[in-house]
């Protein structure tokens, strides 16, 4: 189903920090969205998400105004999204095994299959040895790698990863995004990131700048050393 901005503005502390955002994103797209800090790209995910509300503008799921849609719908698209923010925590109560096979409760997956599910996710980030480990005794990437399996077990049909690379080596910075894209496959992949991560080819570039998009195309690394000026 088609995600899509239609002249999206979102306000913060009666500041615009999106403005007037269009974009179209169709099933199977793979986009990387980029900008410096501040730009708006962890806004503009969560917007996607339906984690904040626009100000103005909406955001279009399959031609619906998210924000119209009865709690039900509301439901039923929740489901279609996998999201990995910066913020992400795993309870540390419980296993690795536990925290992937939670969002797989709360949609009551039955239990032998969310457990076949849990498994194979947390195969193909590489974490099937820690699957009984408590989160505390997992290194930064692994945890990362964990919560992607979270994300990832659900099976959604929009993945949005925000920085998915911070804090990681390259070396499991190339793992994570192995992973992100042989388990996105045919649904949509949005990664938002600062610089564009080498290890992550994505074939479309949505670019961010006070909060305007002020690029829409496939992979130019100009964009990122291009003046306002330039841009404008
Ligand atoms: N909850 C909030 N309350 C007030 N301002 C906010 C809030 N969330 C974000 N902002 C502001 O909105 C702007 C865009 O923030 P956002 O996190 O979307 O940027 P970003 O491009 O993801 O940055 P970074 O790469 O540093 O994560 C920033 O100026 C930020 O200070």
């Amino acid at each position: 189903m088609e995600l899509r901005a239609d002249r999206l503005s979102v306000r913060r502390d009666e500041r615009a920090v999106l403005l007037d955002v269009t974009c179209s994103l169709p099933p199977g797209s793979h986009v990387l969205v980029l900008g410096r800090s501040g730009a708006g790209k962890t806004t503009l995910l969560k917007a996607l998400a339906g984690l904040v509300a626009p100000a103005s503008g909406q955001v279009l799921w399959s031609g619906e105004d998210v924000a119209r849609m009865a709690p039900a719908q509301k439901r039923e698209r929740q489901a279609a999204f996998g999201m990995v923010f910066q913020t992400d925590a795993l309870f540390d109560s419980m296993t690795v095994r536990h925290n992937v096979l939670l969002p797989l409760e709360r949609r009551r997956v039955p239990r032998e299959e969310a457990e076949a599910r849990a498994d194979e996710v947390l195969r193909a980030v590489g974490l099937a040895d820690a699957a009984d480990a408590m989160p505390e005794r997992l290194s930064g990437g692994m945890r990362k790698r964990a919560g992607i399996a979270r994300a990832l077990a659900a099976r959604p049909s929009v993945l949005l990863a925000d920085d998915p690379f911070a804090g990681l080596d390259p070396g499991t910075a190339r793992q994570v995004a192995r992973v992100l894209l042989e388990v996105a496959g045919s649904g949509s992949l949005i990664v938002a990131a600062p610089d564009a991560p080498p290890e992550l080819p994505l074939a479309r570039w949505l670019y961010l700048r006070d909060g305007q998009l002020r690029y829409d195309g496939p992979p130019a690394p100009e964009v990122e050393t291009l003046t306002d000026e330039a841009l404008a």
